[in-house]
């Protein structure tokens, strides 16, 4: 290349701002935390990130208060909305931010969950997306119809089929069937607009979808889990992966391991995006950084919630060890996982592999109870100054460890107001973040081609995916 040639284009990095804050559990105790119920302080993160120029707000979900030795389990964040209901308001009072909410494909209806989403589109002007959990938390059940939990291949089956039923309906009403001539007297102008079937396994339905195709086609499909299964279905369905490899070294051998499955599977490996979920700390200096970062730790896991994370995996009451001394071994006696326990599974992986994996964790690095769940759980990936922190993002997603990152603060709702102030300027400086919004959708904001397959008639191709 000549010195005259233009310089190559660099990846642009997506970010998302991740909702309620705070990581991992107790966000909510710090006085600078504002509420995560109040409508108020839910719009004001979701304007503050619109403010930042992100691609998304993501709200996630949990649909029951867990159990922790039978009382509430209040260790964590308590209380939280229906998500897609939240977005629902705050597309009426934002302009440009992808509106996303988690919600199960497992405890959901897919007639249901389609509509409410194809709503959410319609009235966001095409801002819609879904991150698809499987809800890994067996007490979630009983608050349901089905009454139970399913075991984890099931599942992912039930997913696969409730993303094809979502798009049999979405794709049920072509936008050009829609008249609405006061002339005609017909609102539909095909007599069989929204007629759909869907017939399998786990689903068996028909009918007529209520809704004309909306802006996105399809919402922005994102999926979050990280067993073997969870991966395979992400490759099959999806445009986003939710990660936990915030770690660059872990991000990129999860980038390299999505890459192989999108290869092997015929799927183009640059139309998935990967995020994985972050926080930014930052300071005067790396060191001041490191310091605030242990702080915080310290604050938001303390010894009584070090003791009932360890017991959740543990499976067992651990109450007469002292946080600050060392790991107990993983005996094999107690019932692992006993439903009185929260529960915690990770990567296909139940408690007890778990266990196994944070002992030996905690042999090799000397590290205390409370030390352990702090190294397990934090995701404080990148320190320092505002510049410090945009030249690691940019090297981290040039590199290919992430496309991008969900980011959370450790406070709730006013947790991003220092990156977006600080750090999202150097990002746009360095020309890997934009400056102003370019696209009109989700979709088209992420450089993301057409949702593959026929597109119902009259729908419309979104713009030229441009993210270098
Ligand atoms: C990064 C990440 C975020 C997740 N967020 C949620 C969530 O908000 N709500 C939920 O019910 N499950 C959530 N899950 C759980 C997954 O949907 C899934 O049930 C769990 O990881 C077990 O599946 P796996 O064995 O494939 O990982 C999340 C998982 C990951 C990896």
């Amino acid at each position: 290349m000549t010195s005259s040639e233009p310089k190559p284009r660099k990846k642009q990095v997506i970010l998302a701002a991740g909702f309620p804050h705070g990581s991992p559990w107790i966000a909510w105790s710090d006085p600078e935390s504002r509420s995560q119920i109040d409508f108020s302080s839910i719009s004001y993160a979701a304007q503050a990130a619109e403010a930042g120029k992100f691609d998304f707000f993501m709200l996630a979900e949990a649909l029951r208060q867990r159990e922790h030795k039978g009382e509430f389990y209040d260790l964590e964040i308590s209380g939280r909305h229906h998500g897609l209901t939240v977005l629902t308001a705050l597309a009426a009072v934002t302009d440009h931010i992808g509106l996303v909410t988690t919600s199960s494909s497992t405890y959901n209806e897919p007639y249901e969950l389609a509509r409410q989403l194809s709503t959410l589109d319609h009235l966001s002007g095409g801002r819609a997306g879904w991150n698809i959990v499987t809800t890994s938390d067996p007490q979630s059940g009983v608050n349901f119809r089905r009454g139970g939990y399913l075991p984890h291949e099931q599942r992912y089956e039930r997913a696969r089929e409730f993303v094809a039923a979502a798009r049999t309906l979405w794709d049920s009403w072509p936008v050009e069937a829609v008249v609405g001539g006061q002339e005609s007297g017909r609102f539909r102008g095909d007599p069989a607009a929204g007629s759909y079937r869907h017939r399998g396994g786990q689903f068996d339905i028909s009918g007529r979808f209520s809704l004309p195709t909306s802006p996105q086609r399809y919402p922005l499909l994102i999926q979050a889990g990280d067993s073997a299964d969870g991966r395979q279905f992400a490759i099959d369905t999806v445009d986003v992966v939710f990660s936990m490899y915030a770690d660059p070294q872990a991000g990129r051998a999860f980038h390299a391991d999505i890459r192989a499955r999108a290869i092997a599977a015929g799927r183009d490996p640059r139309s998935i995006r990967i995020l994985p979920g972050s926080q930014c700390i930052l300071g005067d200096s790396v060191a001041d950084a490191r310091e605030r970062s242990r702080v915080i730790a310290r604050q938001q896991i303390t010894p009584q919630n070090a003791i009932a994370r360890l017991e959740q995996v543990w499976g067992r009451d651990l109450s007469g060890y002292d946080p600050d001394g060392p790991v107990p071994p993983v005996l094999a006696s107690d019932e692992p996982g006993a439903p009185r326990y929260a529960g915690y599974t990770a990567g296909g992986r139940q408690p007890p592999a778990i266990a196994r994996e944070w002992y030996e964790r905690a042999q090799r690095k000397g590290l205390t109870i409370r030390e352990l769940i702090i190294d397990v759980t934090l995701r404080h990936t990148f320190l320092g100054t505002p510049s410090q922190v945009a030249e690691q993002i940019d090297e981290a997603v040039q590199s290919d460890a992430a496309d991008g990152y969900v980011l959370t603060g450790h406070t709730t709702s006013v947790g991003l107001d220092e990156f977006v102030k600080t750090v999202v300027p150097e990002l746009q400086e360095r020309g890997v973040f934009r400056t102003e919004y370019t696209g009109t959708t989700l979709r088209e904001n992420l450089g993301l081609p057409a949702p593959a397959g026929p597109a119902p008639a009259g729908w419309e191709e979104p713009g030229e995916p441009d993210r270098g």
